[in-house]
């Protein structure tokens, strides 16, 4: 699903009256029913909803869902935030309309009427949408303040009143704190973004048959990977398929002390799909990944402790792997820092042709030793959470701006690079973020990002494009989380039992 800046948002509106066509009081009523539709399903008639409409389109949307709430014997009581002397047409349609059903209309234009609102309230935010053009001030500042004071429970209409819905918000503004955010159409950029979390909210987006073909046509950075997208790029297997078929992965992991982020990964890429798996460790994890691990082959390194690339003579290979025999390489999950290991990824990087996975230290490893960047080979998979990638490349001042500088790294090194984190976002060599959709806080724990190496390098090796491999592995990683969600609540979730809620169907 694309997500589209406010001006596209606009247009779309103005080329679905043209187009389809329709009149815009009826498109805004059309918007007021898929909310009302929404919210009739999670709130009953029986609880007291206040309802705060601005003087624009997003106070019209709310004049007429009031007026449909009513229709619905919700209690509704509804109050017009005057903070402007002109109202739009839309909104002046909507108010002679709810007139007609209710004389109560309650007018703020004073802090003095403002509403007390009590905990077991409802409260409907209508005051500003993505007209938004300036921060919050006056009366439409305190109302705001009054409402996330408030006790009770808060829905937005379209985005919370106050917040940016595609630039950065200054860190003064005054916001709404929504609860819930049902928003039209399709989510806005600020949706995803980590530092708006507490302005979003659990947020739903509702059809309001907004023109197709502009959004078809309409061109933008951004996406949001829905779970039809996601399944569509699921490769189907041939009945006549041998493990041949499926490629033959390496992954280069673990160092004394972290061989279990060595057999975690090697799990998560068998449970992906790999047809056959070979896993370097240093000589300490040799019995560990034969134990834990028995259907992937273990190549020993010639090092007790850490991966120096090199096998283990008594183990009979007399050569370094040859990155040519394997179909993809993963390397990173608990390998640390030590020199010899960064000797390996120097050796080993300028060979690979084709694209890898990246992650952890061997990501750190890349910070440190920038040059190594260069030579990574192109549609290779970086899989940095934040902080590795701020070490990667500079700090930033806001999310939007980390965008920016995460677009760019990626088209400057020809990279796919998987920021992690609450929909995670997948940066393509040729510009475009893909926001997963699927994931939850319970896989903020130890182990997690080595069972999407794992994950991802499976993909690799049986062949997916580099794009798809890391849209399709971030999607079904935290659909596998959410899975475990479901069953244990998050907060006990292991990576273990991600890799065993895997699922490629
Ligand atoms: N245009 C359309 O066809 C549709 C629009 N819809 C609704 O319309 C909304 C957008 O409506 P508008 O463009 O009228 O804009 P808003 O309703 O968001 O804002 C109204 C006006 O307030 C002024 N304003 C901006 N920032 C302000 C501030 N901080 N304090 C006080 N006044 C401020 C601006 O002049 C702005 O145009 C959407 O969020 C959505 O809710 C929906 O009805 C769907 C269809
Ligand atoms: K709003």
């Amino acid at each position: 699903m694309k997500i589209l800046n406010v001006d596209q948002i606009r247009a779309l509106d103005q080329y679905t009256i043209q187009k389809e066509p329709i009149a815009p009081l009826n498109l805004m009523e059309r918007a007021a029913l898929a909310f009302v539709d929404w919210f009739v399903d999670h709130f009953p008639n029986t609880i007291p909803t206040k309802i705060f409409c601005g003087l624009g389109n997003n106070g019209g949307d709310g004049l007429a869902i009031a007026r449909l709430l009513l229709e619905r014997e919700y209690p509704i009581e509804v109050y017009v935030v005057r903070y402007a002397p002109r109202e739009s047409d839309d909104f002046m349609h909507n108010h002679r309309r709810l007139k007609l059903v209710t004389e109560q209309i309650s007018y703020v234009e004073y802090s003095r009427d403002i509403p007390a609102i009590r905990h077991n309230e409802v409260v409907i935010d209508a005051i500003l949408g993505s007209g938004l053009s300036r921060p919050a001030e006056g009366i439409v500042k305190s109302t705001i303040e009054t409402i996330n004071r408030a006790p009770a429970t808060v829905v937005s209409v379209d985005i919370a009143s106050g917040l940016n819905a595609d630039k950065p918000n200054d860190a003064n503004d005054v916001i709404i704190e929504p609860d819930y955010t049902v928003t039209f159409q399709l989510p806005k950029l600020a949706f995803v973004l980590p530092k708006n979390g507490r302005y979003v909210g659990e947020w739903h987006v509702v059809d309001i048959n907004l023109h197709k073909r502009y959004i078809d046509q309409a061109n933008t950075p951004y996406f949001f990977t829905q779970p039809h997208e996601a399944r569509l790029l699921l490769h189907k297997r041939d009945r006549f398929a041998h493990k041949g078929t499926f490629g033959h992965a390496l992954l280069l992991v673990g160092s004394y002390g972290k061989i279990g982020a060595a057999v975690l990964s090697a799990k998560a890429c068998l449970r992906s799909g790999v047809g056959l798996l070979t896993v370097q460790v240093p000589r300490c994890g040799y019995a560990v990944l034969q134990t834990a691990v028995p259907e992937a082959m273990c190549r020993p390194d010639g090092h007790q402790n850490v991966l120096t690339g090199v096998p283990d003579h008594g183990a009979g290979e007399a050569h370094s792997p040859s990155p040519a025999d394997y179909s993809a390489i993963g390397i990173g999950p608990g390998i640390g820092k030590a020199s010899e290991t960064l000797a390996m990824l120097r050796d080993i990087i300028p060979l690979v042709t084709k694209p890898m996975v990246i992650d952890a230290d061997a990501l750190n490893l890349l910070s440190e030793n920038q040059d190594l960047l260069e030579k990574l080979p192109p549609n290779s998979i970086l899989t940095p959470h934040p902080k590795e990638f701020e070490r990667l490349t500079q700090k930033w001042d806001n999310d939007y701006q980390k965008l920016d500088i995460l677009r760019e790294f990626a088209k400057k090194h020809r990279v796919i690079v998987v920021l992690k984190g609450a929909y995670s976002a997948v940066a393509t060599p040729g510009g475009e973020v893909h926001f997963n959709s699927t994931g939850n806080p319970g896989l903020s724990t130890g182990g997690t990002g080595d069972v999407l190496t794992g994950v991802l390098t499976a993909l690799l090796a049986q062949g997916y494009d580099p794009v798809e491999a890391a849209v399709l592995g971030v999607f079904a990683h935290g659909l596998a989380g959410d899975r475990v969600a479901e069953q244990r609540g998050p907060i006990g979730m292991t990576a273990s039992d991600v890799i065993d809620a895997l699922r490629w169907d």
